[in-house]
């Protein structure tokens, strides 16, 4: 290959089971790797400074051209633990939400729940930097990742976006995919693949060598998040991007 192929990748726990096996991988050869919020490698992708990313899957009708590369994904088939909208008070008494600048499929799902399956009358507010300490009386507030699993802590009404969404669907919910905006080559994609695949059959490892007191990354890796991307999730997939257009 001429060039490496620039692969962004979300910088949260999460993440972890698919970027374990990529260190000392030949396909760490192929390529260069960066990690941000999803937000913003969603950003990177659309403008073409990377050429595959592990993205929000609400950006595919922003993509001109998108191809998802991998059989592996971030999402749930049950509780996901780190997508939570909350609260100091109970759903139907929230009068403001405000929304998590890190994300973008979420924002999305919160926003089909809000109107579709809750049918709340809430402000929505958008943020920029840190709002977390704004959830506070019938300001509730939209959290994912990491700082999600933190927020657990301190707020007492906690309500699971994939949870929800599987209530309201029954399918499960893909918040994230490894998508290109170009085709890769072959060989690529097979070792890319075959690099993801490592961490997630060696989940024990992946949690020895992150040491994490807020959550327990077994129960996170191995009954929250559900790596593969099956039939049923590209179906749940196709159903969320249907609510989009
Ligand atoms: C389950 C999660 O999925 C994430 C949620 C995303 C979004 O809302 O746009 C994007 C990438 C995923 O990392 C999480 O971050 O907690």
């Amino acid at each position: 290959m001429e060039r490496k192929v620039k692969v962004a990748a979300v910088s949260y726990l999460n993440t972890r089971p698919l970027l374990y096996g990529f260190r000392d991988h030949p396909v760490m050869k192929m390529l260069e790797l960066s990690m941000d919020y999803p937000a913003k490698i969603a950003q990177q992708l659309i403008n073409g400074e990377v050429d595959v990313a592990l993205v929000p899957v609400a950006i595919i009708p922003k993509l001109k051209e998108y191809h998802i590369i991998s059989d592996y994904c971030i999402g749930a088939e049950g509780p996901v633990a780190s997508v939570c909208l909350f609260s100091e008070v109970p759903l139907k008494e929230i009068k403001r939400i405000y929304l998590d600048y890190q994300s973008r499929t979420s924002v999305a799902l919160l926003k089909v729940l809000v109107n579709e399956y809750w049918k709340l009358d809430v402000e929505l507010i958008e943020t920029s930097d840190d709002y977390q300490d704004r959830i506070k009386g019938t300001d509730a507030g939209l959290v994912i990742g990491d700082r999600a699993l933190a927020q657990r802590h301190i707020s007492p009404y906690i309500y699971d976006l994939a949870e929800h969404w599987m209530r309201f669907t029954s399918l499960p919910f893909v918040f994230a995919a490894w998508i290109s905006n170009k085709p890769l080559p072959v060989e690529f994609i097979q070792e890319f693949s075959n690099a993801n695949a490592i961490g997630i059959h060696n989940i024990p490892a992946v949690v020895a060598e992150n040491p994490y007191s807020l959550y327990d990354l077994s129960t996170y890796y191995l009954q929250n998040i559900s790596y593969p991307l099956t039939p049923a999730k590209r179906q749940g997939m196709q159903k969320f991007l249907g609510y989009l257009i």
